[in-house]
């Protein structure tokens, strides 16, 4: 007999629900003791500080997966994720993804964004309250040379002559004339251009206008003014980019939050987004923060307690001298919830090996007691915080490994030559024991790590060992140099010069074989359409040939807003870098709206690629290919961030770069002891802190105490990325300046002292450090 069909649809549904209940245990069951809070999270704000790979990206997604499956998300009532980064929004989201699925849940339960991504949501979706129209708008990130940026400091110049003339002056001036002009140049090109950059960046994502900045400018008492310079900038650069319709991604923050300042729109949103998980804490600005907390309210209740979970780890945050994130501000969120008992401090991790473990916790230490500034605790440059290992049942495979050789292993070579030898003979005897494992050299500076490329390309040739120099390989950045370059060409095919970049290119992406350009490019003509009288050209001159011309025929076939998605197939672009070109295309295409021949499209792309920093579209695998088993990867440490492998090596730390020194360029001494932009930040911050108005000098001091203790921060990340061994040196011997040493072994090199932390971490593990004499086995 049939079932009765209700009983069947019952029965199939409990056993779904009871399934499901089965998996989400499991997935809670998958946590270690650490991450559970996050997802016991019922409501209310959460703050979770965590130290280096304790699992909080991991332990944010099960959360997110269990909170969706407590309260029933779905489409119209969804989790916000919010993360700093795309790959790393990417990469959560594709966790969150695969949890859902076996418990059969929407997968538009969720979204995910970088807090960039989110506001632009908001924005572009109200238009009319934004007072943001994208397709007349252009998002620009500009930098310190931007047209934006050198107009707003031409009309403050001609708009502030005495002040102007004040600077001029200097610390002292004996009115000679090319000493005149050539503060001039300094004060138009570099001085007020960086000052202006650093100010509204730091200002604007702040939530402060500039009338707020002439406010504060009132409290201070410095001979140049120098915030009410700052103010004045600000307000010619909002006037300037305004009347070019272009914003920038500060203003985009500013005008999410303007949409929601529309009650009926904000309780909207308030009500599709049912909580905020925000991953990477450390790093937002002050404004960024608004918005979170603005989404996380309850749209019937602004009293009832936000809907946030929070997660970060203040010790790990590395751009605060540079850009307005700022640590104070989370450390602050931490202290709020832990008076209300909602802080839960995630301390174990299972990542390194325990002497790693030893090492990062005993520099953390010894850098507080070291820095801290008159005992005064919120000067410390770290949370204390102590790094645990993972108990022996800790559901990490391979938990906290076996080291590795010594673990630690710290060296003193004679110079960055032996560096680099050393460093490439430890990593061919790991890769031959261990060819599943991967390794990484980390530098503080780029062409620290072009340096250690070049050295080390013999090992791919003769040990089949794949050197991966992220720098160096990172095509996208060069997307909008190598479409500029056939352009240009396609432009002026008779220009040497065009031809001759136009083929580099060519050569670049492997499409035509390595010959002598110069000889090429001399003579455009014969080279692109040979008479019968002239010499016979060789097959590799023909298919260079034949490329140019294809190139020179796209031009007359294809519509002109084809052209660069023509160039990137030719390029034979992979799938990323032709979404980065698309991209790319868009963007010229709506900045040459109302003239769309060939010399704007070409001066859009050379603004783009003079002063700016084109993102690239990046795919999900972005981080992966960092990661590849046996493989050198070399990269900045701040862009490990978040990453980890089993071999670390941090080459060349010397006290001149971690922590390095505040430095005043040479052609700016003129003004003082300080640089007005960081002057300018510092004071800025005082302020927003509610602390009293620094003076200058005392300013430009706490920048330098605040990069101190960010460059240790960028210690400890790096450290922190080493599973099982972490191979630390500082040669003897090393050039005086990287940016400025080119590498040869006729460049004089100077004696260098180690970065501080050094000798005392080579006392502390006296049986890590490696005399040259005995090598490592
Ligand atoms: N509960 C868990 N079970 C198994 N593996 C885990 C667990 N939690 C984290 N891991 C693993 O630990 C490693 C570190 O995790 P994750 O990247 O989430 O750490 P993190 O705290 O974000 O690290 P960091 O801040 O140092 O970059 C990853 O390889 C992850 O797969």
């Amino acid at each position: 007999m049939p079932d009765n069909p209700n009983t069947t649809q019952d029965t199939v549904q409990l056993s779904l629900a009871a399934l499901q209940e089965q998996e989400l245990q499991r997935l809670y069951n998958s946590l270690r003791q650490g991450q559970q809070p996050m997802a016991d999270w019922q409501g209310g704000s959460l703050a979770v500080s965590a130290v280096p790979g304790a699992g909080k990206s991991t332990g944010m997604a099960v959360a997110a997966a269990i909170a969706i499956a407590r309260y029933q998300l779905h489409g119209k009532r969804q989790l916000v994720v919010v993360t700093f980064t795309r790959s790393a929004a990417a990469s959560i989201k594709g966790k969150i993804r695969e949890y859902l699925k076996p418990l059969r849940l929407p997968q538009n339960s969720f979204v995910v964004y970088t807090l960039h991504g989110l506001a632009l949501n908001i924005a572009n979706r109200h238009p009319d309250l934004s007072g943001i129209n994208l397709d007349t708008l252009t998002v620009v990130t500009p930098n310190q040379t931007h047209r934006l940026i050198r107009a707003c400091v031409e009309q403050w110049i001609a708009s502030n002559p005495r002040r102007y003339s004040l600077l001029l002056e200097g610390v002292s001036f004996d009115g000679e004339e090319t000493e005149r002009l050539r503060r001039q140049s300094v004060l138009r090109t570099e001085v007020l251009p960086s000052l202006a950059y650093t100010v509204i960046h730091e200002a604007k994502s702040s939530g402060l206008l500039p009338e707020d900045l002439w406010v504060i400018s009132q409290q201070t008492n410095d001979p140049y003014d120098i915030l009410a310079i700052a103010a004045g900038l600000y307000e010619h650069y909002q006037r300037v980019t305004r009347s070019r319709d272009f914003i920038d991604y500060d203003d985009m923050i500013l005008a999410a939050l303007r949409v929601l300042d529309d009650n009926t729109v904000r309780q909207l949103w308030q009500r599709q987004f049912f909580a905020v998980f925000e991953d990477e804490a450390q790093d937002s600005s002050p404004l960024q923060y608004r918005l979170l907390q603005t989404l996380a309210a309850d749209p019937t209740n602004p009293y009832t307690p936000l809907n946030l979970i929070r997660v970060g780890d203040p010790n790990q945050a590395i751009n605060s001298t540079f850009t307005p994130a700022d640590p104070i501000y989370f450390n602050r969120f931490c202290t709020q919830c832990q008076e209300q008992q909602r802080l839960a401090t995630m301390d174990q991790a299972g990542r390194s090996t325990p002497i790693i473990i030893d090492a990062a916790n005993f520099i953390l230490n010894w850098v507080n007691q070291t820095y801290t500034q008159n005992q005064d605790e919120s000067t410390r440059p770290f949370r204390p915080q102590t790094i645990h290992p993972v108990p022996p049942d800790d559901p990490q495979t391979d938990a906290n490994p076996q080291p590795e050789g010594r673990g630690l292993e710290i060296y003193q070579p004679s110079d960055i030559y032996q560096t680099v030898e050393l460093l490439g003979q430890r990593v061919i005897d790991l890769f031959t024991r261990n060819p599943n494992h991967n390794a990484a050299v980390l530098v503080r500076e780029n062409r620290q790590g072009n340096f250690i490329a070049q050295k080390l390309d013999y090992l791919k040739r003769q040990h089949g060992i794949d050197v991966y120099d992220v720098q160096g390989s990172d095509r996208h950045s060069h997307i909008p140099i190598e479409i500029l370059a056939l352009l240009q060409f396609i432009d002026r095919p008779h220009s040497p010069d065009y031809l001759k970049a136009a083929l580099d290119v060519l050569v670049k992406r492997q499409l035509i074989p390595t010959q002598d350009l110069n000889a090429l490019a001399t003579y455009p003509e014969q080279f692109l359409y040979p008479g019968p009288l002239d010499p016979h050209p060789t097959p590799a001159v023909s298919q260079a040939a034949r490329y140019c011309r294809s190139l020179l025929r796209a031009r007359l076939e294809l519509p002109h807003y084809q052209l660069i998605s023509f160039l990137a197939l030719t390029l034979k672009y992979d799938q990323s870098e032709l979404a980065t070109a698309d991209k790319l295309a868009e963007r010229v295409v709506k900045q040459t709206y109302s003239s769309s021949a060939m010399p704007a499209t070409l001066a859009a792309l050379s603004e783009i690629v003079s002063s700016e920093r084109f993102e690239p579209v990046e795919t999900e695998d972005a981080d992966s290919r960092y990661l590849r088993r046996r493989q050198l990867t070399i990269i900045t440490m701040h862009k490990a961030k978040g990453l980890d492998w089993d071999y670390v090596f941090l080459p060349f730390l010397h006290e001149d770069t971690i922590p390095g020194n505040p430095w005043i360029p040479t052609a700016a001494q003129f003004l003082g002891d300080f640089t007005l932009a960081e002057v300018a930040r510092a004071q800025i911050r005082a302020s927003l802190h509610e602390h009293p108005l620094p003076t200058a000098l005392e300013a430009w001091e706490k920048a330098g105490q605040l990069k101190t203790a960010e460059e240790y921060r960028l210690l400890y990340v790096a450290m922190t990325r080493a599973k099982r061994l972490l191979w630390i040196s500082a040669a003897q011997k090393g050039p005086f300046r990287w940016n400025t040493f080119s590498g040869q072994a006729s460049d004089n090199l100077q004696i260098k002292k180690p970065c501080p932390v050094l000798p005392v971490l080579s006392r502390r593990f006296p049986d890590s450090v490696v005399s040259l004499a005995t090598r490592v086995i």
